[in-house]
């Protein structure tokens, strides 16, 4: 027992080596330095249970060498753009009472393809996430089009303006009011604003408040604040186009311009320091399992019952996860893997949001294993299930990913919550689990470490060795040793079980066979 625990401690003390604190990478003619922070450092003070509890956040600090700075995301001025641009606070202050409206086309060629109730749920969800808003109430309205210069027409504007006047003389306080649209073009929203006489936003300003407020890590900020950008953009050129009233000056733009140049240079950086940390993990040789979905689709506690790991803290807010985080776990040969919590994937978002978030999707999508993880209890969970389809296929064409893993064929299709679905109406067509009564995590694990063995070339072995031989010190250097014990056969040997790759198996064989290990 003591000696299977000192074991773990080496192997654990080899990773939290090669992963934590200061280090420097070499890779050809690229140097670079970094820095990976643990978020719970006190746990790496001792092991329990069958998992070693284990976090790190790529942080995203990149060392500049000779004082070169750092861009600062704090500016007045830019503020004040953003703010007029999408009406998104710095900081969550105040209270806001929502009116929320779904806009939805019924009938034609342009008909919209998601159920108008299930984007409803949708857009109050997205309110929900945020502590101060409350949904006071939520509408439906029919449209011809979604792309009409004014969105509503007359009728169905003074339907709307009736209907909040209502809640306005019955005492409901409306403090603004969400159209749940991807985004409004500057001249819809300062029409609807006049006859509301209340602040609109859309899907995308509401979206950028919560990950404004999830942001936790300087790369997430950065993509914030970069996904703000070309919305921003979009609505100075409604401007220029309308000719009405002048919003945002040439300085404001100018200034907008330097700032989104600071900040896909900064993102660039970022990009090939997450490079080098990925070539660094391949180095080491972990396998990497991602694990991706839907937003809310239980990504987070499916790590947490995999490793469990206490400090993993999911939460019923969309958006919850915007920060890449690896986390240890072991398979049930002992093999140790990182396990990748991603950011969420959400429909009706707009591309130009989603392309910020990138880079850290990239990493995902080049994982030895994808774990696909579905709300099996969300009565909308296969449209969520092939639109994280369609946009994984999609971003695979778009980045460079293509080249190394052309197809996405290492997806394992994961159905979460099983325990809040009547036993009838199980799918049967996948792997069921429930990350909150763990039903179906062994069985999980046992798939994981299947296709990892296969995806990665190794094999489960058991080699016998002889005692106090450098067979043994080769095979925990080379390989992940997950069990030794003394042969009953012969008291001057042991047998070894591990997991090892093909070419370090070749390795072993012509180092050592020759002098008696079998
Ligand atoms: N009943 C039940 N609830 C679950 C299960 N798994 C997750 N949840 C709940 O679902 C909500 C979302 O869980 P998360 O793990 O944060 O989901 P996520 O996919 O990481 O969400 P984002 O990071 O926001 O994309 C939380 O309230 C969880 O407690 C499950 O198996 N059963
Ligand atoms: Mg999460």
């Amino acid at each position: 027992m003591a000696t299977s625990l000192m074991r773990r401690c080496f192997r654990g003390a080899l990773i939290r080596g090669a992963l934590m604190g200061r280090t420097t990478v070499k890779l050809g003619s690229i140097s670079a330095s970094f820095r990976c922070k643990y978020t719970d450092a006190n746990k790496f003070k001792g092991f329990k249970g069958k998992h070693k509890p284990m976090v790190f956040v790529d942080d995203g600090e990149v060392d500049r060498g000779n004082g070169s700075e750092r861009f600062d995301l704090e500016d007045a001025e830019y503020d004040a753009v953003v703010n007029s641009a999408m009406h998104v606070q710095k900081r969550l202050q105040n209270e806001q009472h929502v009116l929320v409206i779904q806009p939805y086309v019924k009938w034609g060629p342009k008909k919209s393809g998601s159920q108008p109730e299930h984007q409803l749920q949708e857009a109050e969800a997205l309110v929900r996430s945020l502590p101060k808003w409350r949904v006071e109430y939520s509408l439906k309205v029919p449209l011809e089009s979604l792309e009409k210069k004014q969105l509503f027409g007359a009728g169905k504007l003074e339907e709307i303006k009736a209907i909040l006047s209502d809640l306005q003389t019955s005492g409901k306080l409306i403090t603004c009011v969400f159209i749940s649209k991807g985004t409004l073009t500057l001249g819809q929203k300062q029409l609807l604003e006049q006859h509301f006489k209340l602040p609109v936003m859309d899907r995308y300003s509401v979206v950028i408040q919560i990950l404004r407020l999830h942001a936790i890590s300087t790369e997430a900020k950065l993509q914030v604040a970069m996904a703000e950008i070309p919305y921003i953009w979009s609505q100075m050129k409604d401007q220029d186009a309308s000719k009405g009233r002048v919003y945002f000056t040439e300085s404001q733009k100018q200034m907008l311009r330097l700032r989104e140049r600071k900040l896909k240079n900064e993102l660039a950086t970022i990009r090939s320091h997450r490079e080098l940390l990925r070539n660094k993990r391949k180095q080491k040789a972990y396998p990497i399992v991602a694990v991706v979905g839907y937003t809310n689709a239980g990504k987070t506690s499916l790590i947490k019952a995999l490793t469990e790991e206490k400090s993993l803290e999911p939460k019923d807010q969309l958006f919850a996860t915007l920060d890449v985080t690896a986390h240890a776990g072991l398979l049930p040969c002992k093999l140790e893997v990182l396990f990748m919590d991603t950011v969420g994937f959400m429909a009706d978002i707009p591309t130009g949001l989603i392309e910020c978030f990138v880079a850290t999707l990239e990493d995902a999508m080049l994982a030895d294993v994808i774990v696909h993880v579905q709300d099996v209890s969300h009565e909308n969970f296969l449209e969520q299930k092939k639109h994280v389809e369609t946009t994984l296929s999609s971003l695979l064409k778009t980045t460079g990913v293509a080249s190394s893993h052309p197809k996405l064929d290492n997806v394992i299709n994961v159905g979460n919550k099983v325990d809040l679905l009547p036993t009838t109406e199980k799918p049967t067509d996948m792997h069921l689990v429930s990350s909150k009564t763990l039903h179906g995590i062994n069985e999980l694990l046992q798939e994981i470490e299947r296709q990892i063995l296969q995806v990665t070339g190794r094999q489960k072995i058991i080699i016998r060795v002889p005692m106090g031989g450098s067979e043994v010190a080769w095979l925990y250097k080379n390989a992940a040793v997950t069990e030794t014990a003394a042969d009953p056969k012969d008291s001057q040997r042991m047998l070894v079980s591990a997991v090892i790759t093909e070419a370090k198996l070749q390795q072993f064989r012509h180092q050592f066979v020759r002098n008696g290990a079998r």
